[in-house]
């Protein structure tokens, strides 16, 4: 599985680059035919061995570091000037192998919205239908109900390789914040996974209840089929260039193999040939920037970075949308953990270590699981919106202008930008869409310098998940292993701070709503006390609002005219047989953590491309 040493004479039915989620879930279904061979090159190694990986507590410990590593975006100009980081998974798995474990599946009208723009087949009821395809869903158990856990049958699915379940260990923090959301009228959800937005629960997790271990799309998709001779999964491979057969005349490209390097030795490239299709699944930065490199992407900006233009297709690289999560941080008066306390001290986390080896219970058996959705009734109440309606209006009655300003900052196409605006605009209306996630963090989540050894902290993150705001990342280099330039312009739409505002103010309700987290809060630290009047609010958010991590839409599912990049069948539009099967295809933001979206991307691609075979190749 780890093998750099393919020979390149090596020719597969199907190569997949990249072995993150969508990759790996790919490359599962589509060997699930013997008849045809597949190839996954991944540039990370296979980790899954790794306490930072398998343990749920490690939660966030792998970011920074090889397996995890952060880019850094432009300096943002309505942020401060700062450059901020998104992390992406460097690792079979890849995100699904680092991230926080959390499994959500937002609104069945944000899937809609896909078909909406131009993508017949993509909507809510299709895709939850794929969702539920990857679940093994195991219920909560007596005691997981009694802390909270909820579910409705009908919203999971039990055959699927991917194992979810809630966890046993709760901070006591959880039943604060549960108490918070009673008190300010949240509505308890039945199911977080049910398709309906608009309040609180419980989220399961990517957890495996025997093992008790992270179950990661190499865990879940990979692990339990190493056995079929026609998938090679192939770890330490960096794939340098898509190759393809000489033009003939204005028929479609055809890609016939990718060059790839041993990861760290790219004087070393050689080929692996695909005898069908090659696909692309390299995440929303990895995938443009492969395009990119391959001569795929904007004229203009392929020949500037030395690469030979093979296809002029300028939205790749742009529409991107990523959410941003502010913070409200107090000290809290419990006398329990959080989850900083095995992080500041080394008895307590060798013995929680050997505890949670040796019996599967304890701090490292946890990961965060608390979350809710605010009406936009609830959020805007007592702001100059004051209502969801109010705020589609002031989306509709500034379109013209945004689209413009993102249509002359190369961001994105005027006519795209229109149909988006309006498709949000029309959910805000209906009292459907809001436009913020609130979770918990039952510990330090800030941006500060806290205290840990002598304090203890309680955190509502707010996330923005449905931002106004786009960008694009595109290449300068020709050189895979030179960083692109990331720019997702955050907060270049006025109206996405103004929702930060008023979710700062929500958040404020909740950590002091008493029943609820006011009970333990001994004080805000972030923003801080001091931080009462809107101008000082906004100056704060712009210097310390950071990414939550969930780029999309840089290889845009969409009509070509829209700037779309791949085409309802996810083939890239100017070839016969590339596609782009991972996050990046996401036309619009969903309101979801988006591991779970980008499982059921790759589950509807594999239907896709096992007909394509049907039909195209099986003799
Ligand atoms: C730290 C972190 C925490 C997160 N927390 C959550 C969460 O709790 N819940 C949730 O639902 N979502 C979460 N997310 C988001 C989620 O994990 C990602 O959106 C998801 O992994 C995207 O899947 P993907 O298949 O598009 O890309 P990825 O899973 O990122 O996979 C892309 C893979 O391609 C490989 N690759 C890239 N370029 C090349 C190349 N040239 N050659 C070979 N290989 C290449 C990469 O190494 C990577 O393994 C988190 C993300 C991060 C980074």
């Amino acid at each position: 599985q780890q093998d750099t040493n393919t020979s390149s004479t090596d020719t597969y039915d199907y190569v997949i680059v990249g072995g993150g989620v969508a990759g790996l879930a790919l490359a599962s279904r589509i060997s699930e035919n013997k008849d045809v061979t597949v190839a996954v090159l991944e540039s990370g190694p296979n980790a899954n061995d790794q306490f930072v990986v398998y343990a749920p507590g490690m939660y966030g410990q792998a970011v920074g570091t090889d397996l995890c590593p952060l880019v850094p975006t432009t300096p943002q100009e309505n942020m401060g000037n700062r450059s901020l980081s998104i992390a992406t998974g460097r690792l079979l798995g890849g995100g699904s192998a680092v991230n926080g474990l959390v499994w959500t599946r937002g609104g069945l009208k944000d899937y809609d919205a896909w078909e909406e723009l131009g993508n017949p087949g993509w909507n809510g009821s299709n895709l939850f239908k794929y969702f539920k395809k990857v679940e093994n869903f195991h219920p909560p158990t007596p005691a997981q109900i009694e802390y909270g856990a909820t579910y409705q049958k009908n919203a999971h699915g039990k055959n699927g390789p991917i194992d979810v379940s809630f966890t046993n260990y709760e901070f006591p923090q959880s039943a604060k914040w549960n108490a918070s959301l009673s008190s300010l009228d949240f509505t308890a959800l039945p199911d977080l996974l049910n398709g309906t937005l608009a309040g609180y629960s419980t989220t399961p997790n990517i957890l495996d209840p025997e093992t008790v271990q992270r179950v990661d799309s190499y865990a879940g998709y990979i692990a339990p089929y190493t056995s079929r001779s026609n998938l090679n999964v192939l770890a330490n491979h960096t794939v340098s260039r898509i190759q393809f057969a000489p033009q003939n005349g204005s028929e479609p490209l055809k890609a016939t193999g990718v060059e790839w390097y041993p990861t760290g030795n790219k004087d070393q490239k050689q080929t692996i040939k695909a005898r069908y299709e090659v696909i692309i699944s390299s995440g929303a930065i990895g995938s443009p920037k492969l395009l990119e490199i391959s001569g795929i992407g904007s004229k203009d900006i392929v020949s500037a970075a030395g690469v030979e233009s093979l296809i002029d297709l300028p939205g790749v690289g742009s529409n991107m949308q990523d959410h941003v999560h502010a913070v409200t941080v107090s000290t809290t008066n419990i006398t329990g953990y959080t989850t900083n306390s095995v992080f500041v001290n080394e008895t307590l986390a060798q013995e929680q270590r050997e505890e949670y080896e040796t019996n599967k219970t304890g701090i490292w058996t946890t990961t965060p699981n608390n979350l809710g959705y605010p009406t936009p009734e609830q959020l805007f109440n007592g702001t100059e919106f004051v209502s969801g309606k109010e705020f589609a209006d002031k989306i509709r009655n500034s379109t013209d202008e945004w689209a413009n300003y993102y249509a002359s900052t190369n961001a994105t196409n005027v006519e795209l930008l229109k149909k988006q605006y309006a498709i949000v605009a029309s959910r805000y209306e209906e009292n459907y869409l809001s436009p913020i996630e609130i979770n918990l963090t039952p510990g330090y989540g800030g941006t500060g310098s806290p205290d840990l050894q002598n304090n203890k902290y309680q955190t509502v993150n707010h996330v923005l998940i449905a931002p106004l705001s786009r960008g694009y990342t595109h290449i300068n280099s020709s050189d895979i292993e030179e960083p692109s330039v990331i720019n997702p312009q955050y907060y270049s739409h006025p109206m996405d701070i103004d929702v930060h505002v008023a979710s700062t103010k929500l958040a404020r309700e909740i950590i002091t709503a008493s029943p609820g987290l006011g009970d333990l809060n001994s004080g805000e630290v972030e923003p801080g006390m001091n931080i009462t009047s809107e101008d000082d609010l906004r100056s704060w958010l712009s210097n310390n609002v950071r990414s939550d991590w969930h780029p999309v839409g840089t290889c845009a599912m969409l009509p070509k005219e829209l700037g779309g990049v791949v085409s309802p069948a996810l083939m890239v539009y100017g070839t016969s047989n590339l596609r782009v099967v991972d996050a990046s295809i996401m036309p619009l933001e969903v309101s979801s953590h988006l591991m779970q979206p980008t499982y059921g991307i790759a589950e509807k691609a594999a239907d896709i491309i096992k007909n394509a075979y049907k039909n195209q190749y099986k003799n």
